[in-house]
Formats: structure tokens, C-alpha cells, sequence
């Protein structure tokens, strides 16, 4: 009962909670994305938005009962809890300071990572929560060390002690919360019945076409609150009416068809969140119309702040004590990792920290380690990862490997692998080469790897919350040319492995976007051109199977064995996650093999440069590892050496034999010398 609403978790997460969802944007005539931004230019400071907490608490409350669960597809008795925020708040606690934000991007657009949270602030639903967790304080002092030790036992997922610890404070914080929750009953009571007079509007009257000037009026926030009250209740209604068959018979008017009532919601969606039409009826194609409009939803709220912990350089429970000593409200994640830390309140900037600065945790949304952890690398391989700037995925891996094999890190971006190397340098990583080559082009580069991650560029629809700009940039065209590189990324991962790798031959395939297009339609595409590789399972405990029909397309059926993350359902960033086993040479005619991997004996023999990489990216000359392109050239001329001299070519001829044709001269030797000379 109350332990789980007091301590509610990240991981294998509960579906959210539409009072949750409704932070009430909703200000008179506003936009949702133009309430935001006012709320935040209006509260600055966590400390002036949590005065502001109550108004905004009763603002975001569901109108009534009834839609809330028809909204959410909840309701209490089926277990609707409270969101993530009402976590336990210390009696004291210092003030909350705005999180930094993430280390790690999970799209290609920079965008996605420059957004800020605040875990005390406008968004959370703490008002009141203060007093009400008086009694659980101790559990996160700073100064209980056995309560933490407890928390954070040696297996690192014990659960008894942590039960016991919150059980013990756990009697008042209930009697508070049902206090509380009586209270807000009382009073949807009351709204009830005013709603009751204010909705009680007539079906034709609700799903009257809205003129062009209505809609501009909307648009340009010149709308009334109750109009967008209005325009919430008439979503509510038609998705009611959509629900299924028995739902539209009873509620349906007379003369509308089905197809009619989706172009409404979809219109009344767009404007109410404001989204284009394209990605809205793409997104609304996904899901039924209640968990469409769920969905729509988790995309105003952020997701909870994350890190993972850098088990190079530290452990979970040292990280975590570290961290609440300096005024850090946390916990596990959820028993699905052993490395991640949900973050509720932090007194300190999380992005600077001495442990963040020492390369103990990273700022990485908790679905950025699902990927990982279905790749699975294992010590001493080599590993691949093809899109890996800013490199979140990369220190997991390398974490995972403990620092040994070899893990590729490539990424076409080379300004985006600016950060790839700050982090691989701050958090210790030393298995790692970092590229930069378009990752289409991998195979011929270099092939046989045990196992590689495609982590690919895509839409971004599964972190619309992170990023909102996608509601409205993102349209048919990008989703023609995203899956079309997509699937070119793919079919060069597949060819970038070693079949008869003993340990591995295993590429997972990722995106953060939620659409079929960029999902089961590329793997789907993987497998038909490439019969030598089949799905496995990704040994993820959570998540939605990947889909096997879409819309009259079907796929294959082990794609049931990829798997969908929702905000809406797990409180994480959208994500997709498939898992192929390769299992025999890539066909002849595609990309692989063309160049192979070298042998280790002849990587030992190779003319490698054994000069200490500098600590950190800023003691570089360049922030791309502090190459410049002269010494790069000296580099690369020495290699091409090593590999002439290896073939039985001699370097000194063929430099002679360059120059005269640098010089277009098709002569004697003596003329190449010369142009040689002089340059
Ligand atoms: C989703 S982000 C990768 C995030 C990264 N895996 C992480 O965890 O930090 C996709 C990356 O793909 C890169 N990219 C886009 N097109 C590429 C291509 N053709 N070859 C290699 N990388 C590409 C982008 O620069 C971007 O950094």
C-alpha cells in the first residue's frame, strides 16, 4: 500500500497517472509548449514555482473521477499510482537546484540535449509532500548510514532491508497521503457536479466544425480557458466514443462515421498540444485512441533524472552515499539495473559535482541502458558501435567490458564527437577508438567484430518530452529519408560481424523514436535482405513486444521478440530495441568482407602510435582527441607505410611514382624528383 506510493520507482515502472500529466499549462488560451515556457519565465527558481504549488496542484487535477480513468485507461482500484515526483522529500532539505542536463542524446538532434529538468519545480506534484514525509526523512539522511547501506546492500538489488526502512516511516506519510487524498475526493466531488453542467453538451454541438478563425484563434493562444477546457472535454468525449464497437453504437451520432470522429480528435490534438497532422495521425495510428491520448500526454511531462553509475571508477552504493551526503535525494532505479540512480531532488548541481567531475556517474535517461544491456559485450571482445557520439552507450559498453577488448566508437558528427571524448575521457574509458566515418561505409573500413550496436539517428518521437520542437519538425519526409538510412546503417552493422565470432555475433538495433517506419519496418527489411542473421531475444525484463502487423503490413513473427518502451507505460524516453544473431557470411555482392579485421598478431606488428593520449579532451589541441590534420597526415602516411612494406611494396618507390603523377608528369624519373624536392 503506501510503500508503494511513497516509494515509487523507475524501474519496471506502473502506468502514470493522468493528475499526474495535467500540470495545468492550461492558462487561459494557452498553448501547452506557451504555457510552459510562462510558467518557467513566471518561476525561476524551484523555490518561487513550489509557492505557486498548491494553485497549480488543484489546476491539474482531472475535472472529474470518471474521465480520469477513462483518460488514462486507469483507474485506482486497478492500481493508479501516484507519478514518480511524490518521492520522499527530506523533513530539512536543502534547496533544490536545476539538474544539468543529460550527458548522453538519443537522437541526432542537438536539441534533445539541451533540455534542463527540474526535479522540484513546476512540474512535480510536491506540494504538501514536505510535511507529509516528515516521518521518512531519516531514510535519506545523509548522516543514517545504515539505513543507506541497507538500501544499497552488496548484491546491489536488496530489497528486504529497504522494505523495512521505508515500513518504519511509512505509517504517517500514509495517514498524511489518505488525508490528502480524501480531501482531493471532496473536492472532484464538487467539480463533478459543476462539470457535470459544464460538459452535458450536446454530441452535434461538440463535434460542430471548428471555423478557419476558430482554429487560427486557438493557434495564436487567443482562446479562452474554458475553450481549451472545452477542447480537452470534447477529446475526452470522442475518444470515449471511439473506445470500441459497443462505445461508438451507444455514443455515436447518428449520420457519423468512425473515420469522421478520428479526424476530429486528431485536429482537436494538434491544437491542444500542437502537433503537426502528419506526426500526430502517425503517433495516434500506434495505439488505441485512450492510450494515443495517454501517450500524447507523457509528452508534456519530463522524465525522471537518471545516472548511471561509472562501475570503472566507482560502486553503486559509494556513488550513492557520496551523493546524499552532498544533499541528494535518490534511490535505485528499479531492480532492472544494478547501476542506475533515480534522482528526486538534488542541493547540488549534478553536473558538477566531484564525483561528476571525477567520472563516477553520468547524467543517461534510463532507457539509454537498455540498449546496452541487450548487446551484452563481453570482456576482451571487439565491439563496434556505429553511431555513438555522445558516447553513453560507449562507456556502458566499456564499463560492461571492464575496460578491455576494444570498442569502436564511431560517428559521423564530428562536432557531436566532441562530447563522445570528453566523456570517454572523464569517465576513464581506455578500450576505445573513437571514428569518424559515415557508419554505411564500416565494413570496408574494418569487419569482424563479436558484437556491434546500431544506436541509430532517428525522429526523436520517443523523447518528445526532452524535446518538443519535434511535434512540429518532424514531418513525412523524415520519415521516407530517416528509415532509408536506417536500414543502410543496418545492413552495414550486420556485415561489420563475425559470424563465427566464439563469444558473440550479435548487433542490436535501436532508435528512440516509437514509429513502425523507423522500428519493425527497417528490421524487417534487415532480415528479408539478409537471411543470414534472425531475431533473438534482447533479455530485457521489460517492455512491449515489438509489433508483427501494422496496419495491414506483416511482419515477421519474431519480431515479437524486439521490444517498445512508452512514456506512458514505463515513465522512460521512448525506445526500440531488437536484438539479431548472425549467423552465417554476409551474402556476396553486399558490403562485408571487403576489408576484414586485422588478426591480433597483426595488430601487435602494426605501426601503432604508443604516445600517451592526453588526460582530458581540454588538454587536447582540437576537441576531436587533439588531432591536427598535419600530425594526423604523418600518422597516416606511416601507416600506409607499415602496410606497403608488409605487402612487399617499397614505400620509396611508390612516393616517386605518386609525386609524377601529383605532377601530371608521365616521364622520367628525374622530373618527379625535382617536383618532389621543391615541395
Ligand atoms: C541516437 S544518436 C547516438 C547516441 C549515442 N549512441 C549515445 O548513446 O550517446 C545518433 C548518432 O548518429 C550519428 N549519425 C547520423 N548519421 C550517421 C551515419 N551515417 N554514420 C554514423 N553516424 C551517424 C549522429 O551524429 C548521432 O550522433
Amino acid at each position: 500500500m503506501g510503500v508503494s506510493r511513497r516509494m515509487k520507482k523507475q524501474g519496471t515502472p506502473e502506468p502514470l497517472d493522468e493528475a499526474h500529466f495535467t500540470n495545468l499549462k492550461r492558462k487561459a488560451g494557452m498553448s501547452v509548449m506557451d504555457a510552459r515556457r510562462e510558467s518557467e519565465k513566471n518561476a525561476p527558481n524551484p523555490k518561487r514555482r513550489r509557492s505557486n504549488g498548491d494553485k497549480r496542484k488543484q489546476d491539474e487535477k482531472p475535472k472529474t473521477k470518471e474521465a480520469k480513468e477513462k483518460i488514462s485507461g486507469t483507474s485506482k482500484s486497478a492500481g493508479s499510482v501516484p507519478p514518480h515526483r511524490s518521492a520522499i522529500k527530506k523533513s530539512k532539505k536543502p534547496d533544490a537546484v536545476t539538474l544539468p542536463q543529460s550527458d548522453e542524446g538519443d537522437d541526432d538532434s542537438d536539441a534533445v540535449m539541451n533540455d534542463e529538468f527540474d526535479v522540484s519545480g513546476s512540474d512535480t506534484e510536491d506540494a504538501g509532500m514536505g510535511d507529509a514525509l516528515d516521518s521518512g526523512s531519516d531514510v535519506y539522511d545523509s548522516g543514517d548510514d545504515h539505513a543507506h547501506r541497507a538500501m544499497f546492500s552488496e548484491d546491489e538489488d536488496e530489497s528486504d532491508a529497504e522494505e523495512k526502512l521505508t515500513a518504519a516511516n511509512i505509517v504517517g506519510l500514509t495517514r498524511k497521503l489518505d488525508k490528502e487524498q480524501a480531501d482531493q475526493e471532496a473536492e472532484a466531488a464538487a467539480e463533478l457536479q459543476e462539470a457535470a453542467l459544464q460538459t452535458n453538451i450536446e454530441g452535434e454541438r461538440l463535434l460542430l466544425e471548428e471555423s478557419d478563425d476558430e482554429a487560427e484563434a486557438v493557434k495564436t493562444n487567443a482562446l479562452l480557458a474554458p475553450d481549451l477546457q472545452m477542447l480537452r472535454q470534447r477529446i475526452n468525449d470522442t475518444i470515449r466514443v471511439l473506445k470500441d464497437k459497443t462505445n461508438f453504437a451507444k455514443y455515436a451520432e447518428e449520420g457519423r462515421s468512425r473515420a469522421e470522429y478520428e479526424a476530429q480528435v486528431i485536429k482537436d490534438i494538434c491544437l491542444y498540444y500542437g502537433y503537426n497532422e502528419y506526426l500526430c495521425q502517425l503517433l495516434f495510428n500506434l495505439f488505441s485512441p485512450s492510450e494515443a491520448f495517454a501517450f500524447f500526454e507523457a509528452n508534456e511531462t519530463p522524465r525522471p533524472v537518471v545516472i548511471r553509475t561509472n562501475t570503472i571508477r566507482t560502486h553503486r552504493r559509494d556513488l550513492a552515499q557520496a551523493l546524499i551526503n552532498r544533499g541528494v535525494t535518490l534511490e535505485p532505479v528499479g531492480k532492472w539495473s544494478k547501476v542506475g540512480l533515480q534522482i528526486f531532488e538534488s542541493a547540488v548541481p549534478l553536473g558538477a559535482t566531484p564525483e561528476y567531475l571525477a567520472g563516477h556517474y553520468i547524467l543517461q535517461a534510463a532507457s539509454s541502458f537498455l540498449p546496452v544491456m541487450a548487446l551484452a559485450p563481453q570482456e576482451h571482445e571487439r565491439v563496434l558501435d556505429m553511431a555513438s557520439a555522445p558516447g553513453g552507450k560507449t562507456t556502458h559498453m566499456a564499463a560492461l567490458m571492464k575496460n578491455t577488448g576494444c570498442i569502436f566508437a564511431n560517428d559521423s558528427n564530428k562536432s557531436r564527437a566532441k562530447g563522445l571524448i570528453g566523456n570517454i575521457h572523464r569517465l576513464g574509458v581506455k578500450n576505445t577508438i573513437i571514428c569518424n566515418y559515415d557508419a554505411r561505409e564500416f565494413p570496408k573500413v574494418i569487419g569482424g567484430f563479436d558484437r556491434v550496436l546500431l544506436d541509430a539517428p532517428c525522429s526523436g518521437t520517443g523523447v518528445i518530452a526532452k524535446d518538443p520542437s519535434v511535434k512540429t519538425n518532424k514531418t513525412e519526409k523524415d520519415f521516407i529519408m530517416l528509415p532509408h538510412l536506417q536500414k543502410q546503417l543496418l545492413l552495414a552493422a550486420i556485415d561489420s560481424v563475425d559470424h563465427t565470432s566464439r563469444t558473440g555475433g550479435y548487433i542490436v538495433y535501436s532508435t528512440c523514436s516509437v514509429t513502425v517506419e523507423e522500428n519493425e519496418q527497417v528490421v524487417q527489411y534487415a532480415l528479408l535482405k539478409r537471411p543470414n542473421v534472425k531475431l533473438v531475444e534482447t533479455g530485457l525484463v521489460f517492455g512491449v513486444e515489438g509489433k508483427t502487423a501494422y496496419r495491414g503490413k506483416i511482419f515477421d513473427k519474431s519480431l515479437s521478440m524486439a521490444r517498445r518502451y512508452y512514456p506512458h507505460t514505463y515513465n522512460v524516453d521512448g525506445f526500440f530495441v531488437s536484438k539479431f544473431k548472425k549467423t552465417g557470411p554476409s551474402p556476396t555482392g553486399s558490403t562485408a568482407g571487403v576489408t576484414t579485421a586485422p588478426k591480433r598478431e597483426d595488430v601487435d606488428e602494426m605501426d601503432v602510435d604508443k604516445r600517451p593520449v592526453p588526460e582530458t579532451a581540454e588538454e587536447s589541441e582540437d576537441a576531436f582527441g587533439g588531432f591536427d590534420e598535419e600530425e594526423d597526415e604523418e600518422y597516416i602516411e606511416r601507416a600506409k607505410k607499415a602496410v606497403m612494406r608488409k605487402k612487399g611494396i617499397d614505400p620509396k618507390a611508390l612516393k616517386g611514382h605518386q609525386n609524377k603523377k601529383k605532377n601530371g608528369v608521365n616521364g622520367s624519373g628525374t622530373s618527379g624528383k625535382k617536383s618532389s624536392k621543391s615541395k
